[in-house]
């Protein structure tokens, strides 16, 4: 749907030359939810600007659609643009225009009848949910609501494409869940495939299929969200993933000599990461039950992404410790990742 080849994007020249995006090329399926994620400059907003040429990459081939973007006349491209819709993040509607009135702005000119376009841009608003608000001004709407606008005036032009450039960086995280929600409808009834550009690895794990990983204008790692999340291959994959686990919490009590992580000999603190998407049974109380050890959890952030649980915990194991070890080859076999983070019986000792 999306075929970006060797896209370079360098801004100036020179000593004084950016190099914003450097030899990207990625395929975006038809129908799928795909994020771009990276920290502020990586590069993330000049490569979706060259999806719909609204930035011409440097060099590189930009096929929407199985049309070839690069090497268009402006007129063609005017015409490709219309399939390729695009939100932002300060929403971009026109103050001095109704709700109405910014949806009905792209379909001026479109050839349709005034009672065609009002039809359509109220099965729009009924769409995102702003019905009550169409005769309202940008001003007197919330973040939420102004994006919704801003959803439906993409969509006015029937595009098969949305990019939504951190369409919820400016929303508070409840709204964020619902224009996430609203998205997620859209691909489903519409069959959209968006593309999702975003700094906050939360976003990309609540609805994308598939994700890349940008850094310094180049994306470093991409696959499906759950093989990312339960194995990173690069580091500021893994800084990402972070951000929305607290299991990394336990290295500050123990750096904090908090009592919480104060060990008897025969305990452990293990980290246990499920990374397999069959893990269905109850395997910390069956671990307990079968080898008559006590788990005691200090954190746990585990979620479903892709109708698989995924994350893991962190807890005290505590018992003889050849049942302790024989409870950790189980898990092993089950497909669990085990990593000991601290063993009372090496006192203060931090192991991995
Ligand atoms: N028009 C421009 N002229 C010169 N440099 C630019 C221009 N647009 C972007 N850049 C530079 O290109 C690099 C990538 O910027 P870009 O906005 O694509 O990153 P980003 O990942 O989207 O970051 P952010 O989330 O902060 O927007 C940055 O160093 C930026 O300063």
């Amino acid at each position: 749907m999306i075929e970006l080849e060797h896209i370079c994007k360098t801004f100036g020249s020179g000593e004084h030359a950016v190099h914003a995006v450097r030899d990207v090329s990625l395929s975006i399926r038809e129908g799928e939810i795909f994020g771009i994620i990276g920290f502020s400059g990586a590069g993330k907003s000049t490569l979706v600007r060259c999806i719909n040429l609204l930035e011409a990459p440097t060099t590189g081939r930009v096929t929407v659609n199985g049309q070839e973007l690069t090497g268009m006349d402006e007129r063609a491209l005017r015409k490709a643009r219309k399939k390729i819709g695009m939100i932002f993040q300060s929403f971009n509607l026109m103050p001095s225009r109704t709700v109405f009135q910014n949806i009905a702005y792209p379909l001026h000119g479109s050839g349709l009848s005034r009672e065609r376009i009002e039809e359509k841009v109220l099965s729009l608003l009924e769409l995102v949910n702003m019905s009550e608000k169409r005769d309202a001004y940008p001003s007197q709407l919330s973040g939420g609501q102004k994006q919704r606008v801003a959803i439906a005036r993409a969509l006015a032009s029937d595009p098969k494409v949305l990019l939504c450039d951190e369409a919820t960086s400016a929303l508070d995280p409840q709204t964020t869940r619902s224009i996430l929600r609203l998205l997620h409808t859209l691909n489903e009834r519409l069959g959209l495939t968006i593309v999702v550009i975003t700094h906050e690895m939360a976003v990309i794990k609540e609805i994308c299929g598939r994700v890349a990983v940008m850094e310094n204008g180049a994306v470093v790692e991409q696959g499906e969200v759950f093989d990312i999340f339960s194995n990173p291959q690069q580091t500021i994959t893994r800084e990402f993933i972070h951000t929305t686990s607290n299991l990394s919490k336990i290295y500050d009590l123990i750096e904090e000599g908090s009592p919480v992580v104060e060990l008897r000999p025969d305990e452990l603190i293990v980290q246990l990461t499920y990374v397999e998407k069959n893990v269905s049974e109850a395997l910390i109380s069956s671990i307990s039950r079968n080898f008559g050890i006590d788990v005691n959890i200090i954190f746990s952030s585990i979620e479903i992404i892709q109708n698989a649980p995924l994350g893991g915990l962190v807890a005290i194991m505590s018992g003889p410790r050849d049942q302790v070890e024989a409870a950790v080859r189980f898990l092993i076999e089950k497909n669990v990742q085990v990593e000991v983070i601290k063993d009372g019986r090496m006192a203060s000792a931090v192991c991995s």
